[in-house]
């Protein structure tokens, strides 16, 4: 049995694989509470644990005291080139959970691709059709939006709204116009994609994928946890 585990600034997400690579649970935490990740592991057993991680090192050493006695987490980062995908961004800096994403993307099928994460942050990341990946935005999520707003301003608050094409209300305004600073930049991504080439195949993922999907004015496709599909990719050596 394998674990896979990604974990985020917001949420820890993981999955156990059998020997045959078949599913047997997936599951998410948010940072408070990893209950549920030491539930898994202790149910599951697993032998082998690959992660990546964009948040803290303390946080990194309570998923390490989940897993089951003698297990250590193996922490993969980014590299110049890994299954089938070469990189073109710093790759000291590239967070891991973004070049997993990719993986997992190249992984799928063929073909130009924008990478869209909208968890705490929203990356946008394009991978051209042979595989490179050109580059990619890093933008506030719609929580952090919402809150540097609400933080910045004498009279915002915040409120919930709905979206709305022309809003009426001040709640709707900032929930509107926070989903739509999300929308912009996967718009644009593959805007220049097309310029370059034929058009990308859009993968969303992360917490707020559904909600981005909802208003997107583009075909996309939701992958739940798509990093932990680039982990799966990896073969340890
Ligand atoms: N059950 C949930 N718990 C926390 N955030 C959620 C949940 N469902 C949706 N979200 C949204 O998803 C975002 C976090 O997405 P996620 O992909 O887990 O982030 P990260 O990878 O940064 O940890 C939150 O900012 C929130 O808007
Ligand atoms: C951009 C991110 C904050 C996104 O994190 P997330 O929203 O998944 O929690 C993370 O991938 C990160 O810390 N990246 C390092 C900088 C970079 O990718 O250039
Ligand atoms: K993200």
């Amino acid at each position: 049995m394998k674990l896979l585990l990604d974990a985020g600034n917001t949420r820890v997400k993981w999955r156990l694989l059998d020997a045959a690579g078949q599913r047997c649970a997936e599951g998410a935490a948010a940072h408070e509470d990893l209950s549920a990740l030491a539930a898994d592991c202790a149910r599951w057993a697993p032998e082998q644990a690959l992660g990546c991680t964009v948040a803290s090192e303390a946080l990194g050493s309570r998923i390490a005291a989940c897993l089951p006695p003698g297990v250590a987490m193996a922490w993969q980062w980014p590299q110049a080139q890994c299954a089938g995908v070469t990189c073109q961004y710093d790759t000291q800096r590239l967070g891991a959970d973004r070049w997993m994403a990719l993986l997992g993307a190249w992984g799928r099928a063929p073909g130009a691709k924008v990478v869209a994460a909208a968890g705490t942050a929203l990356t946008v990341d394009a991978l051209s059709a042979d595989g490179v990946f050109l580059g990619g935005t890093i933008a506030p999520g719609l929580q952090l939006m919402r809150d540097s707003l609400a933080q910045g301003t004498a009279r915002l608050g915040r409120p919930d709204g709905e979206y709305q094409d022309f809003p009426h209300t001040t709640a709707d305004a900032i929930y509107s116009g926070c989903l739509n600073a999300m929308l912009a930049p996967i718009m644009l991504c593959v805007q220049r994609m097309q310029a370059l080439g034929p058009a990308p195949t859009v993968y969303l993922t992360g917490g707020d994928a559904n909600l981005v999907a909802r208003h997107l004015p583009l075909d996309c496709q939701i992958v739940d946890n798509l990093a932990l599909d680039g982990l799966a990719r990896i073969t340890r050596p």
